[in-house]
């Protein structure tokens, strides 16, 4: 039976010990998230967020974007709060309506405001292994963040990533590759025996795909760890991308959905926001 990697538990902590460091700086961070409303799963994250933004005393404005909207306008909103000084951290919500181009928006967000770590800047840091402060995309970051806390050790590992986006296959598998995995990436073209051959090998599986039980307890290594990014409703329940009840039976470690990189990437997300909230305000007195 595995270990349960239980972001929950430890996003709790993450949060406690943020709102104490939050008070502590006097500073007032504010969040700005721009979002399609009419995208159930962005709606839902939203809201998450600015409940749990509101606890650690980070305040949020959402701004819904029109289905029809184009990437100049949101180009405008960015800029405007690029220029706004209340403002320290800005999300653009993946993915915004079909009409724009969301990797122009998250590449126009100003560095040091871009909480997710999206923009080309923050992602060729990342990519780059540069030294350096800046943030990185919360999800991925949430991951490393729970392996860490669970003594899991990376360096020399064989690692699979299924799943290429901007938002957490690539920076998931540049995280690994500087912590000295070595990395596959598999996508919608990888050869299914390809891929099948890669998760027998690997010692670490990362899955983020959006299709339920897409990985099963059969394909994995015994005593692999399994961390599974996948949002799914199935039956009006919450699962993710891995079948749970084959695969604890395996792995070493393994993340529920619920309660796993979820909330990971909320306490991550606000950890950023108040990162970028304390560095303008130091550059600000220089
Ligand atoms: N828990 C959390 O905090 C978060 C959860 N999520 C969830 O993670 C999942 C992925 O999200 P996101 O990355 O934004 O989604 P995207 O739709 O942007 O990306 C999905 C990725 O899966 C790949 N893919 C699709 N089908 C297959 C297949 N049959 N075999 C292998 N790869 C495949 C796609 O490949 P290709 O590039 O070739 O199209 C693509 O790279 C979703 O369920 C989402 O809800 C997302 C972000 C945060
Ligand atoms: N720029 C950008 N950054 C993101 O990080 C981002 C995004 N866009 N677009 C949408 C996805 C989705 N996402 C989730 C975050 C937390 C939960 C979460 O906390 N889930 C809980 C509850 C799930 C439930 O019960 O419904 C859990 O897993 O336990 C879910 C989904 C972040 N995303």
């Amino acid at each position: 039976m595995a270990t349960i990697l239980d972001g929950k538990a430890l996003s709790k902590d993450l949060k406690i010990a943020l709102a104490d460091k939050v008070k502590e700086s006097g500073l007032s961070p504010k969040l700005a998230v721009v979002f399609d409303p009419k995208n159930d799963g962005s709606r839902l994250y939203v809201g998450m967020k600015q409940r749990a933004a509101a606890k650690v005393g980070i305040a949020t404005e959402d701004i819904a974007v029109a289905d029809d909207v184009t990437t100049e306008a949101v180009l405008k909103i960015v800029a405007d709060l690029n220029a706004d000084p209340s403002v320290t951290g800005i999300l653009v919500q993946a993915p915004l309506p079909k009409t724009v181009n969301d990797q122009q928006v998250f590449s126009a967000i100003a560095p040091e405001k871009d909480v997710d770590g999206l923009g080309a800047f923050n992602q060729g840091m990342l990519f780059g292994d540069q030294p350096g402060e800046y943030a990185v995309a919360a999800t991925p970051q949430g991951v490393m963040t729970l392996l860490r806390h669970y003594d899991i050790d990376l360096h020399g590992k064989k690692a699979v990533v299924v799943g290429r986006s901007q938002l957490f296959g690539r920076p998931m598998a540049a995280l690994l590759n500087n912590a000295n995995a070595t990395v596959t990436m598999a996508h919608r073209y990888t050869p299914r025996e390809m891929l099948l051959d890669s998760l027998q090998n690997a010692d670490i599986v990362v899955v983020g795909v959006g299709i339920a039980n897409f990985i099963t307890g059969d394909q994995i290594k015994d005593g692999a760890v399994l961390v599974d990014v996948g949002m799914n409703v199935v039956d009006g329940k919450t699962t993710g991308d891995i079948e749970f009840a084959s695969a604890e039976k395996k792995a070493s470690f393994i993340t529920p959905v619920p309660g796993g990189v979820g909330p990971m990437t909320i306490a991550t997300l606000l950890e950023n926001t108040f990162a970028a909230a304390l560095n303008q305000a130091k550059s600000s007195k220089n």
